[in-house]
């Protein structure tokens, strides 16, 4: 024999009976059946609202219980039921009529008025499906459960199960293949209807599973099982396949609403396997609920999380003087029938908190100053602090249980995505690991451990890119093209949630930009302004967020500390903050540690070259770069060989302007500012204190060159002095060498300035728009590490970016 029961949602109009009857069909006469049926979808709220109109001498209710029987007798007609089941179903909402204006009239809702009026939903919507299925043929008995399950009243109703048990072995030794009995009610000690609580027809389900000792309950609900995590929060939630009783039980006590607590307890007792079907789509697995929860486990087994709870602080000096204190905390909350649902207590003793249900909490604080109103007038106890709006999230699994790591992952990432932790909790078993967030990071936080505990998901990394031209829109290409590769091979999935250039930004709320970014900021009508665009990022609150900076602008290296401080890590293109005075280079970092976030740049120097990443290891493994020479500017090279080829000096530049290899302002590069900047950046990151008025810089091009405001400006100007390159040219070939426009350091000096370079010397011979950067150390001795290769250029330049966002998003 095995129970199934059938929520709501699955009686809620005739479509679905029939799915109801089908499911039962299938098992038909092999093996007898026993079907629980709830009230038809949303009945049993209607019916507390009514009684609720009633209670409130609203007349309203009257037209309330009218629709509720106009449902049913429509329903009768849909399932094609008797006549007579319709002059049955007006007798009972007559009696209903009745209690209901009882309850008008003494402006009174009893017990009694209430558990008749409430438990009508099922009495009415089993007698249909009853008969629904002897309609089909199928030997089919309804059963009342008031006249088996017994409840005993204590605080609250309790099943009298010896009782159940004994009155269940009718049932057992009758004949019938389906016996449909009504969920959610049940009969006290004098006969009267008494509820087993909303969601109760689990429960008259798992107990009539364990009075009639059957194998298996069935539970068919709206949801193909229960979930990873709240699917509403988290949209990779998926089925869990297998639990045990102890997983299920911890889950569904927070939030995990599929199925109702209680209903375990008799299941557990019996080790009755639970199946959670879906009875829209039947043929999925669902979720088995057994003693053994079977082989490939994840460690974790599913999330459950609890909005509306308040973290209620008592403290005080005089806390842990006073005997008794904790005791008298909880009698107290006790008392006034407060569930307290989360407890934490530092081995300090100075107070105790405890997470409440927020429509507790004005009952909880006057309990406690009832309590301890001496030892707050003594000012030994301080007022009860209340903290609102927090959820609590629960982190399940049974394997959880001494292995080390599982609290270090989850705290950890939380920290990443700036998420303060308010309490937390962990069961002596381990199998539970709560805690208490604020309830406006509730989605961040389910996402962020989701994604780092369920193999079957992928990480979500949210990109914010300022700066779309050249090297950005390349960057948008390569992120476009690798798209599936990281999603199947790496698990990430690559959002681009917004896009701002220099005059236009777009902002999506919930959709990814990457394959119309372009359309988008084209259409857009909003202006850029990068207060509201670093605002909007902050608001998003979304997880794994990287603020990507594409732009040549002060004005955006401006705003690092900002995004860093709302936990937005920076990937910048941009040299400007690296190499920014010592101090604001400090800061940025400082605040990047502070927050637990990236800030990464390995495309300021040499763009695509893993320049910064060598320093890094190498001072991290306790070298000393004692010197560095390099050749940084991939434009400046690139024009030097042009013009050793035989091309004017301005032609060699127009040409680097149009390749893209030169700065926005191609200034910046000829006068040299960019070179000093990568040396600046390349000195601090090797460990020393460098400002820009310490390097020694002389501009590559005459000073004359530099003052026009345009790009047009420079080169008419570089036109003009042609004589001056031309004499270059003239030496070069006399003293049979080459000129290269050099950064060096050592020894504290620092210099930038074109240098004369022979044959025999390393930079002599330097490719197109290639880079070099030969770093002297102290285990690099006899010869430099050498990094050498394209420096400048849209591709390189992005795969650096690329290279750090995707080292970002794995950490
Ligand atoms: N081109 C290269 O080879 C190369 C190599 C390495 C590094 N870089 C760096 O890449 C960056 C961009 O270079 P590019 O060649 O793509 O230049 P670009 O002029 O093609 O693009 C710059 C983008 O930044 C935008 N922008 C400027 N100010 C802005 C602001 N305040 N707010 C928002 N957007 C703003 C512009 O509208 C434009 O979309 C520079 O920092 C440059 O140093 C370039
Ligand atoms: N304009 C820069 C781009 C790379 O930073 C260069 O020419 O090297």
């Amino acid at each position: 024999m095995k129970v199934l029961k059938f929520g709501g949602s699955s009686v809620a109009n005739a479509e679905s009976c029939n799915r109801v009857r089908e499911i039962v069909k299938k098992n038909h006469k092999s093996r007898k059946q026993v079907v629980v049926v709830s009230a038809l979808g949303g009945v049993t709220d209607e019916l507390e609202r009514c009684i609720g109109l009633a209670g409130q001498r609203n007349k309203e209710y009257e037209n309330v219980l009218m629709a509720i029987k106009a449902r049913h007798l429509n329903m009768i007609q849909e399932l094609e039921l008797a006549a007579e089941h319709g002059e049955k179903v007006n007798r009972k909402f007559d009696e209903i009529s009745e209690v209901l204006q009882g309850v008008y009239l003494l402006e009174d809702i009893s017990e009694k008025a209430r558990n008749t009026v409430l438990g009508t939903g099922e009495l009415l919507s089993s007698e249909m499906i009853s008969e629904f299925f002897s309609n089909s043929g199928m030997n089919t008995v309804c059963y009342d459960s008031r006249d088996f399950i017994k409840t005993q009243n204590g605080k609250g109703v309790y099943l009298n199960a010896k009782q159940t048990n004994q009155n269940l072995q009718k049932v057992k030794s009758s004949e019938f293949d389906i016996a449909v009995f009504p969920g959610f009610i049940a009969s006290g000690q004098k006969g009267e209807m008494t509820l087993l609580g909303r969601g109760g027809s689990d429960y008259t389900a798992s107990i009539l599973a364990a009075g009639l000792e059957c194998s298996q309950l069935e539970i068919w609900t709206d949801v193909s099982g229960m979930y990873t995590a709240d699917p509403r929060f988290v949209s990779q939630a998926s089925p869990i396949k297998r639990m045990s009783f102890q997983e299920a039980m911890e889950l569904s006590h927070f939030g995990a609403k599929v199925i109702y607590p209680p209903t375990l307890i008799p299941v557990v007792q019996n080790q009755i396997d639970v199946r959670i079907k879906n009875t829209f789509a039947p043929e999925e697995e669902g979720t088995l609920i057994s003693k053994t929860p079977g082989e490939e486990r994840s460690v974790v087994r599913g999330l459950s999380s609890v909005n509306n709870i308040n973290l209620f602080t008592l403290s005080g000096n005089g806390v842990i003087g006073i005997s008794g204190f904790a005791s008298r905390f909880f009698t107290s909350l006790a008392q006034s029938k407060i569930n307290v649902v989360l407890i934490t207590q530092a081995s300090s003793e100075h107070s105790i908190s405890v997470g409440i249900h927020r429509d507790d909490t004005e009952q909880a604080v006057e309990a406690l100053r009832d309590e301890f109103e001496m030892e707050i007038s003594m000012n030994l106890v301080n007022e009860p602090a209340v903290e609102e709006n927090l959820s609590i999230v629960a982190v399940v699994g049974e394997d959880m249980g001494f292995t080390p790591g599982i609290s270090g992952k989850v705290f950890s990432v939380l920290g990443k995505n700036g998420v303060n932790i308010r309490a937390m909790a962990q069961g002596g078993n381990e199998m539970n690991l709560t805690f208490m967030v604020p309830t406006r990071d509730i989605k961040k936080v389910l996402n962020v451990i989701h994604e780092e505990f369920f193999d079957s998901t992928y990480k979500k990394v949210n990109l914010y890119i300022a700066g779309v031209g050249n090297v950005g829109g390349k960057l948008l290409e390569f992120i476009k093209n690798q798209y599936e590769h990281l999603l199947e091979e790496k698990g990430l999935q690559l959002i681009v949630r917004a896009v701002t250039n220099s005059r236009k930004m777009y902002f999506a709320e919930d959709e990814d930009l990457l394959q119309d970014w372009e359309n988008k900021l084209k259409q857009s009508d909003t202006k850029a302004d990068l207060k509201e665009f670093v605002r909007l990022m902050d608001q998003s609150n979304l997880r794994n967020r990287i603020f990507v900076d594409i732009t040549a602008s002060e004005q955006v290296s401006e705003v690092y500390e900002s995004i860093l401080n709302s936990t937005v890590a920076i990937v910048a293109c941009n040299k400007i903050a690296a190499s920014s005075n010592y101090d604001n280079y400090k800061s940025i970092k400082a605040a990047a540690k502070k927050h637990n976030v990236e800030f990464m740049f390995e495309s300021n120097v040499g763009a695509g070259l893993p320049v910064i990443s060598t320093i890094n290891s190498l001072v991290n493994t306790g070298d000393e770069i004692v010197g560095i020479d390099a050749v940084v500017s991939g434009s400046l090279n690139f024009i030097m060989n042009e013009f050793n080829k035989g091309r004017s000096f301005v032609e060699a530049v127009r040409m680097a302007m149009e390749q893209g290899f030169t700065e926005p302002d191609p200034k910046i590069d000829l006068s040299g500012m960019d070179v000093l900047r990568k040396l600046l950046i390349l000195s601090r990151e090797a460990g020393y204190h460098l400002e820009e008025d310490e390097v020694e810089h002389q501009p590559m091009i005459p000073e004359s060159c530099l003052q026009g405001s345009s790009a047009e400006d420079l080169l008419k100007d570089l036109e003009a002095n042609n004589d001056h390159f031309e004499a270059w040219r003239k030496v070069m070939k006399e003293k049979n060498i080459r000129y290269r426009y050099i950064a060096s350091f050592k020894d504290g000096r620092a210099n930038v300035s074109l240098k004369e370079v022979s044959p025999d010397h390393p930079f002599y011979d330097i490719h197109g728009k290639d880079n070099v950067i030969s770093l002297s150390t102290k285990w690099y001795d006899d010869q430099p590490l050498i990094i050498k290769g394209a420096g400048a250029g849209a591709e390189v330049t992005a795969s650096g970016i690329f290279g750090d966002i995707i080292r970002i998003s794995r950490n």
